[in-house]
């Protein structure tokens, strides 16, 4: 399994780093034989799985249940998971607590954590508990809401600036991988020189050490609208409705099942098993 050393020496080297969220045993399963560098089991499960408006909504449990499934479909993946919503703000206490039950239960290998401030203090004693910790920067998906919505950030000197500190600061609080969301691509440059750590971008341009994006988007599962950053790759929603059509179409039709889907005894069978049964 590559781990943070092969993506320490791949920043260095300029080798790109290709990071890919996945929720379930098959997607898990496909990304370790695409040879994905890391998969990550992200909050984003809640939108594009679970139908929820914003990745608010999902609970730790939840993010359990996916992440053992992943980790049970890519044995040899660096697996990522979000620390949820709520599950890091309360308490150093909580926090720990949760980071624990998360890393235990899911055998994963690193926890993701959004936001800098308060948050630099729990990402270095999670760090120092022996959670490898993610840090994420630039737009906060999980605080969208005091954001002002999905939008561009680091469009202002003071935030560029403080954007540039943030992510020198959760590298000093120990963070062994920073992603950076939805930042002006001159300034997400900017970050990833300014660290040693490696920065994995999703709408932050092509320099940084690599780039992560929703499984959903890139294959078209879903009817939700697609991010302008998100690049497509496959039309998986388009089929997966055609053949339910289809379905649909040969049961009503009594086309399904035919004799190469059902099964047969033999005449001699048939009287011996079932005698006076059958009419
Ligand atoms: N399906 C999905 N894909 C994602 O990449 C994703 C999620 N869900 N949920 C959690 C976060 C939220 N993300 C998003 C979602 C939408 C935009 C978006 O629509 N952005 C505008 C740009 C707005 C601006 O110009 O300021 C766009 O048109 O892309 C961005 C990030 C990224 N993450
Ligand atoms: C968008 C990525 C970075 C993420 O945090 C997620 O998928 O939850
Ligand atoms: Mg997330």
């Amino acid at each position: 399994m590559k781990g943070l050393t092969n993506f320490r020496k791949m920043k260095d080297n300029g080798e790109k780093i290709v990071m890919l969220t996945a929720y379930d045993y098959p997607t898990a399963q496909f990304a370790e034989r695409a040879d994905v560098d890391l998969l990550l089991v992200g909050d984003s499960v809640g939108m594009v799985a679970l139908g929820y408006e914003s990745t608010a909504s999902v609970t730790v449990d939840e993010m359990i249940h996916h992440a053992k499934a992943v980790r049970r479909g890519a044995r040899d993946t660096f697996v990522v998971v979000d620390m949820p919503f709520g599950s890091y703000h309360i308490s150093q206490e909580e926090t720990m607590k949760t980071a624990i039950r998360m890393y235990q239960e899911t055998n994963a290998d690193a926890l993701k954590v959004e936001g800098a401030g308060e948050v630099i203090d729990s990402i270095e004693r999670l760090t120092t508990a022996g959670i490898p910790i993610v840090a994420h920067l630039g737009l906060l998906p999980q605080s969208a809401a005091v954001q002002g919505g999905y939008r561009v950030q680091g469009k202002t000197a003071s935030q560029a600036r403080q954007l540039i500190e943030d992510a020198q600061a959760v590298e000093r609080a120990g963070a062994c991988m920073l992603v950076l969301e939805l930042i002006p691509h001159q300034l997400a440059k900017e970050v990833s020189e300014a660290v040693s750590i490696p920065v994995i971008g999703i709408g932050a341009g092509k320099d940084t050490d690599g780039q992560v994006l929703v499984i959903h988007d890139i294959v078209q599962f879903g009817l939700h609208r697609l991010p302008k950053f998100v690049k497509v790759y496959g039309d998986i929603g388009t089929q997966v409705e055609k053949a339910m059509k289809q379905y649909v179409a040969d049961v009503r039709q009594q086309t399904f099942p035919s004799e190469a889907h059902h099964f047969t005894m033999e005449e001699d069978e048939l009287q011996q098993l079932y005698g006076g049964v059958l009419s």
